[in-house]
């Protein structure tokens, strides 16, 4: 049986349809490509076919699309997101160009770590759907600084006995240099401490944590020294596996449309920010205002707030559930514009109120074209228009898209 690809599916695949009528979701294929679905094996190669640069490409999940050459790839991303836009009621959306991260740039990972039955260690991403592991010996993707330490890794989790079968390994590369969350199966002894800071000391790491495998909460086992990560000049010390943007361009690229999407500001103007984290749009935001800044991690708002005391910020840092208690209508007025960048799930929870509001600005960071376009279509019920929408690519050959979308209504 042969098919011809028609179009690329939401997680990366090619689709085609095979003679009984049915969809066919083809793998490491592009369109226009005739395929042998078994396999699948490909007949006629697009001209937009490129060779994959990483030899862990196909048994490796973290990227998808590395045969696809960047242009193409980057128009594709740009498509879902007018496509999510138009589902919600906006057809007519300015989309602009895709914002690409280049390769070797993500500054965040969380790398699973198996012990084999001979002691030796697996480091690397999930395989595609699967369980096993992918042992890397290197990553396009990832920060060069995070690559070289998946060697020196696999030496310290090998003489690790916190380490008995499986784990995971979150680096965050801060400003002052890589930090180090192990998530495993075992208690962590002093002998794991000693280790743990040997190795901290050799690495350069200021400080590594540790927390279970499964469930939550966090203990510094090894620290060196301060860690800290700049937001807009503003010094901030992140708590264990905290989230950062996946990359210093993705997050460059966020806050500039963001900021670009701001309504013309007075001297006594107001932000109301949700989802705020570390404060990676805070601070920003406090340059130009009054931000009101709700995140419900109470480390992450702890460190926030710290910062913005430490240098003078005009942030406001509340702990706060959005989606048990999501602001009310009352809560929103008097603000020129709301920040919002939800997790994954979006911000149902949130939208009606906010649709109810005389709120005339929303600017809506997403991670997830499904969730933004159910959100989006009440937005278009309450009558905001869409300014502008960047998509941004942070997760590079995946088929993962961010986008900032700015929604207003009213003169
Ligand atoms: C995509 S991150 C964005 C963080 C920040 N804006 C940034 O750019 O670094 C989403 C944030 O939402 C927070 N969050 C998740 N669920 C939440 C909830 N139910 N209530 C409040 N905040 C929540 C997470 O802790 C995380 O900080």
């Amino acid at each position: 049986m042969q098919v011809t690809i028609e179009a690329m599916g939401a997680a990366g695949d090619g689709i085609a349809t095979a003679p009984d009528g049915n969809r066919l979701y083809l793998p490491y294929t592009l369109p226009g490509e005739a395929v042998r679905p078994d396999g699948p094996i490909v007949l006629s190669p697009s001209p937009e076919r490129v060779a994959p640069p990483c030899p862990h490409f196909g048994p490796c999940g973290g990227c998808v699309l590395q045969h696809w050459a960047i242009p193409p790839y980057a128009d594709w991303k740009r498509a879902r997101l007018a496509e999510a836009l138009s589902r919600a009621g906006f057809p007519d959306a300015p989309v602009a160009p895709t914002r690409v991260t280049p390769p070797a740039t993500r500054r965040r990972a969380d790398l699973a770590v198996r012990r084999r039955p001979d002691g030796s260690v697996v480091l690397g991403f999930h395989a595609r759907g699967g369980a096993a592991v992918e042992d890397l010996s290197t990553c396009h993707v990832l920060d060069p600084a995070l690559v070289a330490l998946f060697e020196p890794l696999r030496t310290l989790l090998r003489g690790l006995p916190a380490f008995r079968r499986e784990g995971s390994a979150v680096l965050n590369l801060l400003d002052s240099g890589p930090d180090l969350l192990l998530r495993l199966d075992g208690p962590p002894g002093v002998a794991d401490r000693a280790t743990l800071a040997a190795f901290a000391a050799r690495h350069g790491l200021p400080r590594i944590a540790g927390g279970p495998l499964k469930g939550q909460g966090t203990e510094t086992l090894a620290q060196l020294g301060p860690v800290s990560i700049a937001f807009a000049g503003a010094s901030v010390a992140p708590p264990p596996g905290a989230f950062l943007q996946a990359t210093p361009q993705g997050e460059a690229a966020i806050v500039e449309a963001v900021l670009d999407g701001l309504p013309k500001l007075t001297g006594k103007a107001r932000i109301v920010e949700l989802h705020a984290g570390l404060g990676t749009l805070s601070f920003p935001l406090a340059a130009k205002a009054r931000v009101i800044a709700y995140e419900g991690a109470p480390e992450a708002v702890a460190a926030l707030d710290a910062a913005a005391r430490r240098g003078g910020a005009k942030i406001q840092a509340v702990r706060r559930d959005l989606v048990r208690q999501p602001l009310s209508v009352k809560e929103l007025e008097g603000h020129a514009a709301l920040v919002l960048d939800p997790p994954f799930a979006g911000a149902a929870e949130q939208i009606p109120a906010l649709a109810k509001s005389t709120l005339s600005r929303v600017i809506y960071v997403s991670c997830n074209p499904v969730a933004l376009a159910r959100d989006a279509k009440l937005l278009h019920a309450a009558g905001f228009r869409v300014q502008q929408a960047t998509p941004v690519d942070q997760f590079l050959w995946s088929a993962q898209l961010e986008a900032v979308v700015v929604f207003a209504r009213g003169k």
